[in-house]
């Protein structure tokens, strides 16, 4: 790719698809929806395609995309066993989350020594990866919306409306925040514990969730919102070198 060519990013996850705008190696905008943003004024040489939906609602996305941007040149990236100097943990490297996979391959090429990925979507992730490249393997748990959700679908009397969701001090004294509190406290537990049994590792957050999960323990954190489509930008280019 030229240095200045113009590429768009799409991160389909779960929940929301980000999409994100490169001029050279600067990202120009980020943004979440559901359809192509339609910054006409910008119009990308290339297409980089990451998603973790079923086939059936990507192949939508890509031809929803591809009717916006018709003469952009579309790559769609996977989970593979090697690239970009990253080695995947998974024997069946396909089936690793290609959110999670670019992550680990953004995260790598920070240079920060031995780091764990902290990725707090729809699901949260941690995925850990060594200075040498070599991804060790990593979490999934339910996302915190994904907690409280499966509490309300799976249970008679917990119910309770969004303005019963209130920040005040002491143990949770009505249903809204016995939910919201302990989801959260799930979660926090869950990083704690991370936190403590990989004492040599540094963390890096992403993820819609991430960074406050992170600020509510106090750990320090290298926040790299983009994480994902930095990664994206790596393997795609490397792809294109390659052809
Ligand atoms: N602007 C936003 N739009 C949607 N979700 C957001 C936003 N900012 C933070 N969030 C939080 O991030 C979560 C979605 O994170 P994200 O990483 O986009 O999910 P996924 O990659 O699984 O689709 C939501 O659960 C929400 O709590
Ligand atoms: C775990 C995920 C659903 C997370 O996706 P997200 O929270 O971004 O929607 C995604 O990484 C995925 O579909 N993974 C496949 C299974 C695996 O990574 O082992
Ligand atoms: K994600």
């Amino acid at each position: 790719m030229s240095d200045e060519s113009n590429l768009l990013v799409v991160d389909a996850g779960n929940t929301s698809i980000k999409f994100t705008a490169f001029a050279g190696d600067q990202v120009l905008w980020v943004e979440r929806g559901e359809s192509a943003p339609l910054d006409k004024a910008f119009q990308p040489q290339q297409i980089y395609f990451a998603s973790v939906r079923s086939k059936e609602q990507s192949a939508l996305l890509h031809a929803d995309i591809q009717a916006a941007y018709p003469n952009a040149q579309w790559l769609t990236l996977t989970s593979v066993s090697q690239v970009c100097g990253v080695t995947n943990a998974y024997h069946e490297p396909e089936r690793l989350g290609v959110d999670r996979w670019l992550a680990v391959v953004g995260a790598y090429h920070l240079k920060l020594g031995d780091v764990m990925v902290l990725d707090a979507g729809t699901a949260i992730k941690v995925d850990f990866i060594n200075s040498k490249g070599v991804h060790l393997g990593g979490y999934i748990t339910p996302g915190l919306n994904m907690m409280e959700s499966a509490l309300l679908a799976n249970t008679a009397r917990i119910r309770y409306d969004s303005d019963e969701v209130v920040v005040t001090q002491g143990l949770p004294d009505s249903t809204a925040r016995a939910v919201t509190e302990g989801v959260h406290e799930m979660a926090l537990a869950f990083v704690e514990r991370m936190n403590r049994q990989h004492p040599s590792f540094k963390w890096v957050a992403t993820g819609g969730d991430s960074r406050a999960l992170l600020d509510s323990l106090q750990i320090e954190m290298e926040y790299q919102p983009n994480l994902v489509a930095l990664g994206a930008k790596r393997v795609g280019d490397e792809l294109i070198k390659r052809q």
